[in-house]
């Protein structure tokens, strides 16, 4: 079945956001399809993380529409909003792991803080489940400085799976890895969309990360997103120089 005909899960309509005179989403739209893959490709700056910022209400947007799993997010009291944001897993650039906790305390940290009257066995299954899926069963109790980066992101990618979102948001998945670890990584999220039915918006400026990971990817340039497709429609029929040159600065010809 194609992902479009899954229905949405994130409808996105006329975002705009400025910062003072720094005018960075200027009237994007976005659809993420039921169990796809979409990556948002960009320079630095362009405003990817605002964007994922803006979705789960880290930043509020000047205008425009969001949609997430059916519900408008514009008029939701906090307490609404907590509850759609844990429907969501943000899985942070820099892992954003507690460098004071063991590795099971990083994963349990989140679920007993939204999860009440879960028992201890409870809690270990879950924590067991999660570091089987990213392949790292025996880091349980290292500390996250004993960790490499890939295994940092992995564990990373682990807690924010540990509350079922049905929609994750991978910011810059690769940033910092060497080619090997990124191909783990990219592997990676392929796993997790097939084991927990996530779908998923992957930021980045990786372009081998985008290939192997996006069923479609988009192109945000100018604060509005200028090519949507499959990867070889984006790249192979552009028309905008800039999104050309995106290709051509990453993929040595
Ligand atoms: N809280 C903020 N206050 C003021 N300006 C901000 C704020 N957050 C982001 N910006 C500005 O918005 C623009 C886009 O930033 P953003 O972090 O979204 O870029 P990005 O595309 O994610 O870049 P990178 O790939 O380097 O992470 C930048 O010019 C940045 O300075």
């Amino acid at each position: 079945m194609l992902n479009q005909d899954r229905g949405k899960v994130v409808e996105i309509r006329g975002l705009k956001k400025s910062f003072d005179d720094n005018h960075v989403l200027m009237g994007v739209d976005l659809d993420l399809y039921k169990g796809e893959n979409l990556v948002v490709l960009g320079k630095s700056g362009s405003g990817k993380s605002v964007l994922i910022k803006i979705m789960v209400g880290l930043l509020k947007q000047d205008e425009g529409s969001i949609r997430i799993l059916g519900t408008d997010t514009d008029g939701l009291t906090l307490k609404e909003l907590n509850k759609l944001r844990l429907k969501i897993g943000f899985s942070f650039q820099h892992s954003a792991l507690y460098d004071s906790m063991t590795v099971k305390e990083n994963l349990e940290f989140p679920l007993t803080r939204n999860i009440k009257g879960l028992s201890r066995k409870e809690i270990d299954k879950r924590v067991d489940e999660l570091l089987d899926a990213v392949g790292l069963p025996q880091s349980v109790n290292q500390m996250p400085s004993e960790l490499s980066g890939g295994q940092k992101k992995r564990i990373g990618v682990a807690r924010t799976l540990i509350l079922n979102p049905e929609i994750m948001l991978y910011d810059e998945p690769t940033a910092g890895l060497d080619p090997i670890t990124c191909m783990d990584i990219n592997k990676l999220i392929n796993q997790v969309r097939e084991q927990f039915n996530t779908s998923s918006i992957v930021i980045t400026h990786d372009l081998t990360c985008a290939k192997e990971t996006g069923d479609r990817m988009t192109v945000l340039l100018d604060g509005q997103f200028k090519a949507t497709g499959t990867f070889e429609e984006v790249f192979a029929q552009a028309s905008d120089q800039r999104v050309k040159s995106f290709y051509d600065y990453n993929f040595i010809k």
